[in-house]
């Protein structure tokens, strides 16, 4: 099965005919006139403009630069690395291990022969960490795009027409910049609630959440998706008591529902709170902390919940404002994402968009990805994004991770599939750290066992999800993955336990 597998991989591969050359890329470039306007001759133009700096747009002209391709970047913050390293991704990150040690000392420690006298939050200090660990990697970019020649030009930059830019830049002042291919990587922004006015201090979105001064006593969460769930348990390990207030019937709708079931158990067991198919009428900031008024979803009597701080997280919105893209006539859809053909061009010639801003997944890895296949095909290459394999993970403890189809996907799909799963539990290296709660979950069609879908709830399952990703890009089946060798005692056992569950019998359970 795994030779097949490599076997296959090698003729698409083959069938690709990837080219790596700079003269290859002109070359191809000329026979894409519907989809590029060449390359840059003179001094002044570019071939490449980027407007956005985040994991889409920095990735973008880091790699049309090293495809030889003359390329500007254009940035409105005043550092690279978009909302993902300066109020997202990163931050969030940071956060979330800081809170989890300071968790682990006052929860689990002692369990493991460590006693403090005490231990103590240091919020300032925590806040200070994490910022140091923005400014390291947002100062990274800068270095990386002088490494490879990428111009950055810091400002707001808008359309007077689809091969110009205009840039009210930072220092003040306004310049023009050329490009024969334009890509708008410009990302997404918080999408606000009607009635709920974000002042970033009571009512805040994750980049208020980022930044508080101090713990509040009582948060409330509007939305148990990424953002919500991710936040929540920042500020639950430290102290507040967390509600979170849901519209749908599930927390996280897009998880495996048999996953999910138990991701929320264990955030309960955390002291989250959950009001499910609960919906916010009203907003009162009138006095020292927020009131808000919630009913259920599908209407009935209403309940006033009090909060010192509110996070709204229902979700992010594409970011185009000022952008100019009506008097370019770039199109939209009813919700402002920008449409794109499966080279990532508009349906204006020369202009591209990636990343947040168009439809699919909303995450840094698949901007990047997006990022890379543009340029790969301005350049006359062959890009490749598949968005059904694009990994997720909640980044929580256990942490969440999954690719792939969920079993209900899978359902609606008619397909007749069998379902492996292996608990940590009975995973010795999880037993050995005290670490043990979570499942791995694999899903591989009945007649071919090729991997359909592969879900884990575990501490590290960001880690754990990539032998599955690439699994499924190279169309494994779930006895290729239980064939390989794996290391003992490691945590990716388990999913070589699922694996085997999957096609056949597990060993230790
Ligand atoms: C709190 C939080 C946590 C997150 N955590 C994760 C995570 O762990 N993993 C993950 O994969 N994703 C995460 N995300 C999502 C991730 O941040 C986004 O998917 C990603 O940043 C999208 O990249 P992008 O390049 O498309 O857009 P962005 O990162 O939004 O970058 C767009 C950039 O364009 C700039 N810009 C906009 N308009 C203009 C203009 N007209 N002129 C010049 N510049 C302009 C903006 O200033 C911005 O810097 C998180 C998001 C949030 C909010
Ligand atoms: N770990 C990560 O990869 C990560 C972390 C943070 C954010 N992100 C990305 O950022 C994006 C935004 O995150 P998010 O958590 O804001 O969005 P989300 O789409 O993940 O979740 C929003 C949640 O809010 C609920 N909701 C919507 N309207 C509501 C309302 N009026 N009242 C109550 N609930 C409501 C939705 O049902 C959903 O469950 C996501 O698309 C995600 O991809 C990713």
């Amino acid at each position: 099965m795994a030779l097949a597998s490599l076997v296959r991989r090698k003729a698409y591969l083959l069938s690709r005919n990837l080219s790596n050359s700079p003269a290859d890329a002109l070359k191809y470039s000329f026979s894409l006139s519907n989809f590029s306007r060449g390359f840059a001759s003179g001094s002044e133009e570019n071939d490449v403009v980027v407007i956005g700096g985040g994991p889409g747009g920095y990735v973008a002209a880091i790699k049309a630069a090293q495809l030889g391709l003359k390329t500007t970047c254009i940035e409105k913050r005043g550092t690279l690395g978009g909302t993902c390293l300066n109020v997202g991704c990163i931050p969030s990150k940071a956060l979330l291990h800081s809170s989890h040690m300071y968790h682990e000392a006052t929860h689990s420690f002692a369990g493991h022969g460590v006693k403090f006298s005490s231990v103590e939050i240091d919020l300032p200090a925590m806040m200070a960490q994490k910022d140091k660990a923005v400014s390291n990697l947002t100062r990274g970019i800068e270095g990386l795009f002088k490494k490879n020649k990428v111009n950055y030009v810091k400002g707001y930059g808008k359309f007077i027409s689809p091969s110009e830019v205009s840039v009210d830049t930072i220092e003040g002042g306004s310049t023009v910049v050329k490009g024969k291919n334009i890509i708008i990587a410009t990302g997404s922004d918080v999408k606000s609630l009607p009635g709920i006015t974000i002042d970033e201090k009571r009512i805040v979105s994750s980049t208020g959440a980022l930044a508080l001064q101090e713990v509040p006593k009582k948060l409330i969460v509007i939305g148990a998706g990424y953002i919500g769930l991710e936040m929540g348990s920042v500020w639950g390990r430290l102290g507040s008591e967390v509600t979170v207030v849901e519209f749908a019937p599930d927390i996280v709708p897009s998880m495996d529902a048999e996953i999910r079931k138990q991701f929320q158990r264990s955030l309960e067991k955390q002291k989250m709170k959950f009001m499910l198919k609960t919906k916010v009428v009203g907003v009162d900031t009138s006095g020292n902390g927020v009131k808000l008024t919630v009913e259920p979803a599908a209407g009935g009597d209403q309940t006033t919940l009090e909060a010192d701080v509110v996070l709204v997280s229902a979700g992010r919105s594409p970011f185009t404002a000022g952008l100019g893209l009506e008097k370019i006539g770039v199109e939209t859809d009813k919700i402002g994402r920008i449409l794109v053909n499966d080279r990532f061009a508009t349906n204006v010639a020369g202009v591209y968009a990636i990343g947040d801003v168009i439809p699919g997944p909303m995450l840094a890895h698949k901007a990047e990805e997006d990022g890379v296949a543009c340029v790969e095909f301005i350049a006359g290459k062959h890009g490749h994004v598949d968005y059904d394999k694009v990994p997720g993970v909640v980044y929580t403890h256990p942490e969440v991770a999954s690719v792939g189809k969920t079993e209900e996907q899978v359902k609606a799909l008619g397909v007749d599939y069998r379902v492996g799963k292996f608990p940590f539990l009975a995973n010795s290296r999880a037993k050995a750290i005290d670490d043990a709660e979570g499942i791995v979950k694999i899903l591989a069609d009945k007649e071919t066992d090729k991997i359909l879908g592969v879900h884990i709830m575990a501490p590290n399952a960001g880690e754990l999800i990539h032998e599955a990703v690439l699994a499924i890009n190279y169309d494994a089946s779930s006895e290729d993955i239980a064939r390989v060798c794996h290391a003992h005692p490691t945590m990716s056992e388990a999913l070589k336990e699922a694996a085997m569950a999957t096609y056949d019998k597990p060993i230790h359970i």
